[in-house]
């Protein structure tokens, strides 16, 4: 099945934006939002992550650019970038969109743009502790990590955990669809925990705009 089979699948006034506490990301630097998207779009876009084609997928690397390699010692994910010229995805990427805006309105932000990724770890694939972004060396400011595995049990772990400044655990987090998860990219270290289940999710990264000479910066 390639992606062109498929219609749009989420209405772009899916999100509950009422869900979102921007005042938690403010005061504490994130927010877990159960219920950002209700079940039948979370189900839309399980079904179509698992449909889609092996090809379709890429082994996760770590780094951007000439830094980039793959690592599976660090992360044993596959991911597909989304794109706005398949309709599926381009959804999702309108949805986020919309909350970059709500984002922006309360909390001035200053978030320009946003890219993400499917990701799918099998059962038992990990990735280890790790920041999104280092200060002042990555246009990444806002990770945003979204769920959509059905019927997520305790025992399929697969948990996202988060760490504190002393290293010590902040949350622990499992990916059960249509959870959402904002977190700044350069202050919570974090990992994610083998599972027993194929893991799916959607991991995206809000960027402020560090273009030199009006040439944006490069994506990834
Ligand atoms: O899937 C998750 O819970 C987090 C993924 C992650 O940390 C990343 O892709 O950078
Ligand atoms: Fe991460």
């Amino acid at each position: 099945m390639t992606t062109a089979d498929f219609e749009p699948i989420i209405e772009l006034d899916a999100f509950n934006t009422q869900a979102i506490d921007c005042a938690q990301l403010a005061t504490h630097g994130y927010v877990i939002v159960p219920n950002f998207l209700a079940t039948e779009h979370c189900r839309a876009l399980f079904d179509y992550a698992v449909a889609l084609d092996p090809n379709a997928w890429q082994q996760a690397g770590i780094g951007r650019a000439d830094q980039y390699t793959t690592n599976t010692a660090v992360r044993q994910d596959k991911i597909r970038w989304l794109h706005r010229e398949c309709a599926p995805e381009a959804t999702y990427l309108e949805l986020m969109d919309a909350l970059r805006v709500q984002i922006n309105r309360e909390l001035f932000m200053g978030l320009f743009d946003y890219e993400c990724h499917l990701a799918h770890y099998p059962p038992g694939a990990f990735y280890r502790k790790h920041l999104d972004a280092f200060k002042g060396r990555s246009n990444r400011i806002l990770t945003s990590v979204f769920y959509l595995n059905p019927e997520w049990d305790t025992n399929d772990g697969g948990e996202l955990v988060m760490y504190d400044a002393q290293g010590d655990v902040l949350e622990k987090v499992l990916p059960e669809a249509g959870k959402l998860v904002l977190f700044l990219s350069d202050v919570f270290v974090h990992e994610v925990l083998p599972g027993q289940r194929d893991r799916f999710s959607i991991t995206g990264w809000y960027r402020h705009n560090a273009s030199i000479g009006g040439v944006i910066d490069p994506t990834r």
